[in-house]
């Protein structure tokens, strides 16, 4: 079952992770008895159904971390500590803040505390979860990462409800997840703007606070009780700032265990946080409870001690983050004249030495402090704790639920946001009428063949190359996936195949509704099928780019880059469809076999060219042309051989055998003149017509037998088109496709049609592979390469850069560095 499947496969890869990484290994509940300190009615309920086990001892996160160690690998191969020695712990009901300036480190703390570090950097040193080493898999602890990646045209309340219908058992009544849901808006104070919607470039919405609070309200639905955030404050105003904090703070009261990054928090911010975790370049400079006021008054302390005491009238963090934020170094350098000497001047401790010093201090101060013993001890004393670790395993949807609900979510997204499909639609509709206008009613004069051929081409190459212009919104949706993903609400295969189902509608209205305005503007070949080739075919191309453009927005999540991308991607397509080069001329390596091939636009053109150019000429349809037909002989036999120019065969009076025989094959392998156009007949049956039994007359009988194949063929053959002078015969559409764009008239149109449906498949099994490959092989590489590189520069300089964690596999998440 491809949910099994899927399910499983992420678990394994997040297993992988996590194990190869930090020596983790999971942890399940064992054994019967009784409940469950900590745990919520719901998160019993959920992890219940998961483990069909009893729930055994406290389920609260106690997390602690022990000498811990990041080295990156830069593209140099050069190596970087990250984090030094870092040691700390968090507990349940506590809200832990890691201060420090930018680039001190907080986010890899955040990472590897959440086994998320991307694939350059290695760790050393002990992880435990209450008591055990283990990996965090998706939906034990949640991560609230610092970009609100919302669907902008969803409220918020709609927001949380398609969470919790992807995440929630199928079994639990709607009433239920309701219910909850509603109770998530009211802890995250967001009854005022839940009808309002999240908001983007054409709607105005909620406001940034709001944002950062929907983004936690999505992964406290399932109530984890481990919560990470990186900066949930960052952007944010003071107030909402404030009220952000505070509601992590309240969250961290029902029980959780809080983790957040925060940059610059507001003295009122400040005061909120129970535990403080301050880092300078990797490393710890203070890490204290200070929930009481006798803590927070111990901290000033510490500072003070340490030669740098807190003004009055400063912000305390403004403060800290002073002592430790080496840019004010180069910023005195840049210093000059007055300022200067205004510095020098100063009585402020941290003025008269360098930032670098003051670090040094402090981090000595620390080391050698009561808190950090004191941390330590705590830390021991947590880790002897082998608590109950429960594994939600992310979502506890089935698969068609998911897939259901990514689908209804999609569609509803796509039908609101007039960016996604409306302004295609508009736009496709302006550009077919253009056309329209400029083809209007093309006939069959001498001078339409081309104009048909470049009519066709500019639609199948040009109007749908205009589908990448929904490459921004697929980056969004791609941005949304990550997020969800990597939390754990659902599986790529659910994605992908909600992805292609929602887009489905849109894609029919649009290019029905503009191949109509075309079709019947230009007046392209008359007749029900040629129009339902027609606007099929053009759905066929328009969902390739589609999903050529998720593949890539799979890869690429950059859209400037990817539209450039796109663009390349189908100009040399484009190149190769045998419009701008005919097939016989283009170069055979490479380009034609197999560039060709891959392109859609060959296949919806079809300028293909075979060898021995073919019609099928049924005998009696050839005797219906009348009194021209005198003669039918086999090859050769009556042949009039006029040295190497047209063999025409006089038929005299049609052999009875013959009409017993349904078709033969009038091959045109050489070029003769023949009434302004080149033929020569070989092979089977060649017929001479009298004039005034005239080419057309011969042609009209087999048009009958003649198949059709993309779109030129579609739109030519069967119709006869003027010659270049009245009295001349009238040149049908077969010819010019063999003769003028050098098509295959032996294959089926509809076969193309289903080449060109079957390469949606492949670019969407494409985009499967894409996601699959960059979320499990590209971090393998990339941490492979990593390796490597360090591998080398040790040899090579024999020095030794590596820890004692550095052999261990990095993570195989890496969204978070992307
Ligand atoms: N995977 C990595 N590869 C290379 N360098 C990295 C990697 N991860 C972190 N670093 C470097 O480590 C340092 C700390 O980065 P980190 O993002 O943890 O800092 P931060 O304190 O969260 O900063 P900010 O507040 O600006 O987000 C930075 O110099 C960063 O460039």
């Amino acid at each position: 079952m491809p949910y099994e499947t899927e399910k499983t496969k992420s678990s394994a890869a997040a297993a992988a992770a996590g194990h190869a990484m930090m020596e983790i290994e999971a942890g399940k509940p064992s054994g019967n008895g009784v409940v469950a300190g900590g745990l919520s009615h719901l998160s019993e309920t959920l992890w219940r159904e998961k483990t069909s086990l009893e729930i055994v001892g406290d389920v609260s996160a106690r997390l602690t971390w022990k000498d811990l160690t990041v080295m990156v690998t830069l593209n140099n191969g050069e190596t970087q500590k990250v984090l030094e020695g870092l040691t700390g712990y968090a507990e349940p009901g506590t809200f832990t803040a890691l201060m420090g300036p930018s680039g001190s480190g907080k986010s890899t703390l955040l990472d590897a505390l959440s086994s998320r570090l991307a694939a350059n950097a290695f760790l050393s040193g002990t992880i435990l979860l209450n008591g055990r080493k283990r990996k965090l898999s998706f939906g034990t602890a949640a991560y609230v990462t610092q970009d609100d990646n919302l669907i902008g045209t969803l409220t918020v309340r709609e927001t949380i409800s398609y969470s919790a219908r992807l995440r929630l058992p199928d079994k639990m009544a709607w009433s239920e997840k309701r219910a909850l849901v509603e109770s998530t808006i009211i802890e995250m104070g967001l009854q005022d703007c839940a009808d309002t919607v999240i908001g983007n470039w054409h709607l105005r919405g909620i406001s940034g606070g709001e944002k950062r609070r929907v983004s936690i309200a999505l992964e406290i639905l399932t109530r984890p009780r481990l919560l990470f955030l990186d900066e949930p404050t960052s952007g944010l105003d003071s107030a909402s700032a404030f009220f952000v904090t505070q509601t992590l703070r309240a969250l961290a009261r029902d029980g959780r265990t809080v983790i957040a990054s925060i940059h610059q928090p507001s003295s009122e911010v400040f005061e909120l946080f129970d535990q403080l975790y301050l880092l300078s370049s990797g490393k710890t400079v203070y890490f204290v409870k200070q929930s009481s006021d006798e803590r927070i008054g111990r901290f000033f302390q510490f500072f003070a001690q340490a030669g740098f005491p807190c003004p009055a009238l400063r912000n305390p963090s403004d403060h800290f983050l002073r002592c430790i934020n080496s840019d004010f170094d180069k910023v005195k350098a840049t210093l000059k004249g007055s300022m200067e000497l205004r510095f020098e001047a100063s009585d402020d401790p941290l003025e008269k030495i360098t930032t670098a010093e003051a670090i040094r201090v402090l981090i000595d101060s620390y080391r050698s402090s009561q808190h950090s013993y004191a941390a330590r001890e705590k830390v021991e004393e947590i880790s002897k704790v082998k608590g109950t670790v429960l594994d939600s395993g992310g979502s506890q949807a089935s698969f068609f639920m998911q897939a259901f609900q990514l689908s209804k979510r999609s569609f509803i997204n796509m039908s609101r946001d007039f960016g996604y499909y409306w302004l295609r639609l508009v736009i496709y509709i302006v550009v077919t009428v253009c056309i329209g206008t400029i083809y209007l009613n093309v006939g069959t004069g001498y001078s339409s063949i081309l104009a048909r051929g470049s009519c066709v081409s500019f639609v199948f190459g040009f109007v749908t190359f205009m589908s990448i212009g929904g490459f921004p919104s697929f980056v969004e949706d791609m941005k949304v996936f990550q997020r969800e993903r990597l939390n754990g609400h659902y599986g790529v295969t659910a994605f992908v195949i909600s992805n292609t189902l929602s887009a489905m509608p849109f894609l029919i209205l649009i290019t029905f509704l503009a191949g109509t305005v075309c079709y019947f503007m230009v007046r392209l070949h008359p007749g029900f099928e040629h129009y339902l080739f027609f606007v099929l075919c053009l759905y066929a191309c328009v969902t390739v780019v589609e999903s050529l453009m998720m593949a890539i927005a799979s890869i690429v999540p950059n859209f400037l880059m990817g539209i450039i991308i796109g663009a390349g991607i189908q100009g040399i397509f484009m190149l190769v469809s045998g419009y701008f080069r005919l097939p016989n001329d283009i170069p055979k390596l490479v380009w034609r076999y197999p560039m060709s091939y891959i392109s859609f636009h060959f296949w919806a053109l079809q300028l293909d060219h075979h060898l021995s150019n073919e019609f099928l000429l049924r005998y009696n349809n050839v005797r219906k042309v009348g009194d021209g037909v005198r003669t039918l002989e086999k090859d050769g036999s009556s042949i009039v051989n006029t040295g190497g120019a047209l063999k025409w065969a006089r038929i005299e009076s049609p052999p009875s055998e013959a009409l017993s025989l349904p078709t033969s094959i009038l091959r045109y392998d050489e070029q003769t003149p023949f009434n302004g156009f080149s033929y020569r007949a070989v092979d089977a049956f060649v017929f001479d017509i009298d004039l005034p039994l005239s080419f057309q007359d011969i042609m009209l009988s087999s048009n009958n037998f003649a198949r059709g194949q993309g779109q030129y063929q579609n739109d030519l053959s069967g119709l006869l088109f003027d010659n270049q002078t009245p009295d001349l015969p009238k040149i049908p559409g077969e010819y010019i496709l063999e003769n003028v764009f050098q098509i295959n008239t032996a294959r089926s149109k509809w076969i193309d049609l289903s080449v060109i449906l079957s390469m949606i498949v492949v670019y969407r099994i494409i985009f499967f592979i894409m996601i699959k490959f960059s979320e499990d092989v590209t971090p393998w590489i990339r941490g492979y390469m990593a390796r490597r590189k360090i591998q080398q520069k040790n040899g090579n300089q024999n020095t030794t850069v590596a820890p004692d964690g550095l052999t261990q596999s990095p993570s195989l998440r890496n969204y978070a560095r992307r």
